[in-house]
């Protein structure tokens, strides 16, 4: 099976006063369609630039970016931007709502620069602002809305024009933990209903709504645990192996522990009989599920 999203040594280095900072550098990530994949790793690693790179905001210095089979790394602007409204939904730390425009109108704005007539693009907002709780939000400024209530409403404002890919920098960043219930709850909905999804977060109830956690650290991926099997692709089939000459007993369990995530039973001790990934994890290159002794 193809990924939907992959990214072959994806590289993005600045040069700064003191030297060149390797944001990203050379990174390979397959993320497969209806999957969760949770982006974590100390302030710095390069989370934040990985997530630019996927999500066609920035462009990379090196390497190969495919989504849906397209190459998307060496895009013009132009054909950046048709493609973000397209395919790719944002959901940023700090909303990055319309001041001036009503839940609703934030929702539809990018339907409608997607060509939407602007019935279709009511219609659609309305269900989704139903869909994430605010129904009766949908007249209110943001000003006049909770920072919950506007993170949701950013949601359904990244899936008006039902992205093949939901790219999410510290959705909860600027929640407080009240707030911070309700938008990973959404996000658990997004990936029990099958959602490909990409979240960067510190937060590890966050995380938790992954199907799959990688750590980054200095650029580059340096652990990956399988938390659950994504509930968006029933086929998949994880090459979780069995017995005890590779180091996977962390799996899930070692999580929990480090990281206070809940256990993940079964998932280290799958019985092997999976199809595996079509070329196994981070395309092959890099690390595979023997490196996995929880997070570091
Ligand atoms: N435009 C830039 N110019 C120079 N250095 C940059 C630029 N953007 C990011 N960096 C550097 O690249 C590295 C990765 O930054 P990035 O924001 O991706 O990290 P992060 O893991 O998302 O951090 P945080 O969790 O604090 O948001 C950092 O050292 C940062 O200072």
């Amino acid at each position: 099976m193809e990924p939907i999203l992959r990214a072959s040594r994806l590289r993005k280095h600045y040069g700064t006063g003191t030297g060149l900072v390797r944001a990203v550098d050379e990174v390979d990530l397959d993320v497969a369609s209806g999957e969760a994949v949770g982006i974590i790793g100390p302030s710095g690693c390069g989370k934040s630039t990985l997530l630019h790179l996927l999500g066609a905001l920035d462009r990379p210095d090196g390497g190969w970016l495919w989504l849906g089979g397209e190459r998307i790394d060496r895009l013009s602007e132009t054909a950046a931007a048709r493609l973000r409204r397209r395919s790719i939904g944002f959901v940023f730390q700090a909303f990055h709502l319309v001041d001036e425009l009503t839940a609703r109108e934030n929702v539809e704005l990018p339907a409608l620069l997607a060509g939407a007539s602007p019935r279709a693009a009511r219609r659609r907002a309305t269900a989704l602002l139903e869909r994430v709780g605010l129904a009766d939000r949908a007249g209110h400024l943001p000003a006049m809305l909770s920072g919950g209530q506007r993170q949701r409403v950013a949601v359904a404002r990244a899936l008006v024009n039902d992205p093949a890919l939901l790219l999410a920098d510290e959705p909860t960043g600027n929640l407080d933990t009240a707030a911070t219930s309700e938008v990973l709850r959404l996000f658990d909905d997004l990936r029990a209903e099958g959602r490909t999804l990409v979240i960067v977060t510190h937060d590890s109830r966050i995380a938790a709504a992954a199907d799959r956690l990688i750590t980054m650290r200095d650029g580059a991926f340096v652990d990956e645990t399988i938390l659950r099997r994504p509930s968006g692709n029933p086929s998949f089939g994880y090459a979780i192996r069995h017995g005890s000459t590779d180091d996977d007993s962390g799996l899930g369990s070692g999580l929990g522990d480090d990281f206070g995530l809940p256990d993940a039973p079964g998932l280290g001790h799958g019985d092997g009989s999976g199809s595996g990934r079509d070329s196994g994890f981070g395309s092959g290159h890099g690390f595979g599920l023997g490196a996995i002794s929880g997070l570091v």
